[in-house]
């Protein structure tokens, strides 16, 4: 069974009203595959205006959510928050959080399954550093922060999972096809063993970091790429030529 075709744009902490009414337009007026899952994350205090704005098939995604129901949590957003406003995903456990922030495999993993749990799907970002990949550990550190999600969730029919290499993000220098595909490979196969050959087969398996217009195409042949996390270029018209990605 072939997977959905994936494309998440990860606004990060960029962009106005102005800008980001007229990167929805664009997609309110894109041609692209109906069959690609598009999912657009703009930071919290636009989530509503892009989901008024944007078309019904294109879904928007908070950038993080917090592990609890409500309460005096200064500054978080919670799962039913989401759900009033009509925002169906959110993103976790992106390397500017991990790094950054200092958030935990177990905090993301705790995060993981309150969006789960709520009904909020959840693009779970996985990478490693530089210095890790360099020290031959890529394969052990992202398989780790994969384990402390599967300890607490068994249904992963709503995780899509984003390998998204430190190095790569922001800096202009894109894992090759090769680099990728063996990452997404282990992490399939790992899926398999952990969580059985049904979750493996279904379970997208996105790459993100410095993806653009010019080596999508490249990157969407290779078997267990299913699709995207774009950051610079989710904010440019560049990203429709990445929705793109997998017919041309
Ligand atoms: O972090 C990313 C998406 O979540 C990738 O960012 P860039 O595409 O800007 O490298």
């Amino acid at each position: 069974m072939a997977r959905q075709f994936f494309v998440g744009g990860n606004f990060k902490m960029n962009g106005t009203i102005q800008s980001i009414k007229e990167i929805v337009q664009r997609l309110n007026d894109a041609k692209f595959d109906p069959n690609t899952e598009v999912v657009i994350s703009p930071p919290s205090l636009y989530l509503l205006i892009t989901r008024e704005h944007l078309r019904s098939g294109i879904e928007v995604a908070a950038q993080n959510v917090f592990d609890k129901p409500n309460g005096a949590f200064t500054g978080e957003i919670s799962v039913d928050q989401l759900k009033d406003s009509n925002i169906t995903w959110t993103i976790l456990g992106h390397s500017e959080r991990r790094v950054i922030l200092q958030e935990t495999d177990q905090f993301i993993a705790s995060k993981t399954k309150f969006a789960l749990d709520g009904g909020i799907g959840v693009i779970l970002c996985v990478g490693e550093t530089l210095e890790q990949r360099e020290a031959g550990k890529t394969n052990e550190v992202v398989l780790s922060q994969l384990k402390a999600v599967a300890d607490q969730v068994k249904d992963w029919s709503k995780i899509v999972v984003a390998y998204e290499p430190v190095w790569a993000i922001g800096t202009g220098k894109v894992a090759t096809t090769e680099q990728a595909q063996a990452v997404h490979a282990a992490i399939r196969e790992w899926l398999s063993k952990e969580l059985g050959g049904e979750t493996a087969e279904k379970t997208r398996i996105i790459y993100g970091g410095s993806v653009s217009e010019k080596n999508c195409k490249e990157l969407a042949k290779e078997k267990d790429i299913d699709g995207f996390l774009v950051g610079g270029a989710s904010l440019k018209p560049a990203f429709v030529d990445i929705l793109n990605a997998k017919q041309a």
